[in-house]
């Protein structure tokens, strides 16, 4: 059987069902891209319940994320990483210093941090060969994980990786072990914890601030070193562990008009990033110099980060 995914769309649910064990059965995307039964660990893809040793692990990593990313500390952060006084780097060198780096908020992935980006860019590239800024876009999006690196400040894990979520207003209940959220300081604040908060209908994403994290950095990094990508290039780097609107479609009333065109840009990217984890490896030297041209078209040779 084959399962089409209609794109792009909002799902209610937090996790996506695979067939049980003996259903043969596969997801296809727009292009043709089969997507894997399970995850490497035998479990359906983003399911942040089942019992393992991982989910306790990325358990106790919510906790602590959840409790410490605050509007205080978003702002502080900001103001930190927009020097851009850490390191003088080029795109490639950064993917590859990736490779040191672990992911403790993903329960599918246990490859590589490079071999995940390039499963997602070549997954990408095969099903929409001609938007090679998507390419690109799907190389460099994790990149701003270098942050867990001693050069680049070596923040804690919570502070970098796993899903984002708007600070100062109301967090909603689809983001994923939202409980722990009854211990962030600015849960019990009035200023920021309702529906709106410190914003107002429909005023842009671009507006809005985000939990500290790979996203939010990379895009300040290209974003300042002057980047010609385009901007539905820039949303997909910006928002694409925001899982409670690109999945749940939880607030959505703070989205303007560009907002929701990009939205649909990063509902297909989405797949990609989270099917492609695979085992499959990609020959990184082969593909190497196609990435290297679109790097040279996009960004300088070397980058401040
Ligand atoms: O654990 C993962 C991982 O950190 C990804 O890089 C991030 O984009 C996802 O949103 C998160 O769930
Ligand atoms: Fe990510
Ligand atoms: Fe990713």
């Amino acid at each position: 059987m084959t399962i089409i995914v209609d794109q792009p769309q909002f799902e209610n649910e937090d996790k996506v069902q695979i067939p049980k064990n003996g259903e043969k059965s596969e997801l296809v995307l727009d292009g043709g891209f089969c997507v894997p039964d399970a995850n490497t660990f035998g479990h359906n893809f983003r399911d942040y319940d089942v019992e393992s040793e991982r989910q306790k692990s990325v358990e106790d990593f919510y906790r602590v994320n959840h409790i410490n990313q605050t509007v205080d500390f978003v702002k502080r952060m900001r103001h930190e990483y927009e020097k851009l006084d850490k390191v003088e780097l080029s795109i490639w060198e950064c993917c590859e210093l990736l490779n040191e780096i672990v992911d403790e908020s993903d329960p599918d992935l246990d490859e590589p941090q490079i071999e995940h980006l390039l499963q997602t860019a070549e997954a990408i590239r095969t099903d929409y060969p001609n938007q090679d800024w998507l390419h690109l876009t799907a190389l460099i999006h994790d990149l701003g994980k270098v942050l867990l690196h001693p050069s680049f400040g070596e923040l804690p894990q919570w502070a970098v990786v796993g899903d984002t979520f708007p600070v100062g207003c109301a967090f909603d209940k689809s983001i994923v072990h939202n409980k722990y959220f009854v211990d962030n300081p600015d849960y019990n604040n009035p200023i920021y914890n309702s529906k709106h908060g410190i914003y107002s209908q429909g005023c842009g994403l671009e507006n809005v601030m985000m939990s500290w994290g790979h996203d939010d950095y990379m895009y300040l990094v290209a974003k300042e070193n002057r980047t010609t990508l385009p901007s539905a290039g820039l949303f997909v780097i910006t928002y694409h562990s925001f899982y409670a609107l690109h999945r749940s479609g939880a607030y959505k009333h703070l989205m303007n008009e560009e907002d929701a065109e990009n939205l649909k840009w990063l509902q297909i990217f989405n797949k990609y990033d989270l099917y492609s984890k695979s085992k499959v490896r990609v020959d990184v030297e082969k593909v190497k110099p196609y990435y290297q041209s679109l790097i040279n078209k996009y960004f300088p040779a070397k980058l401040k980060w």
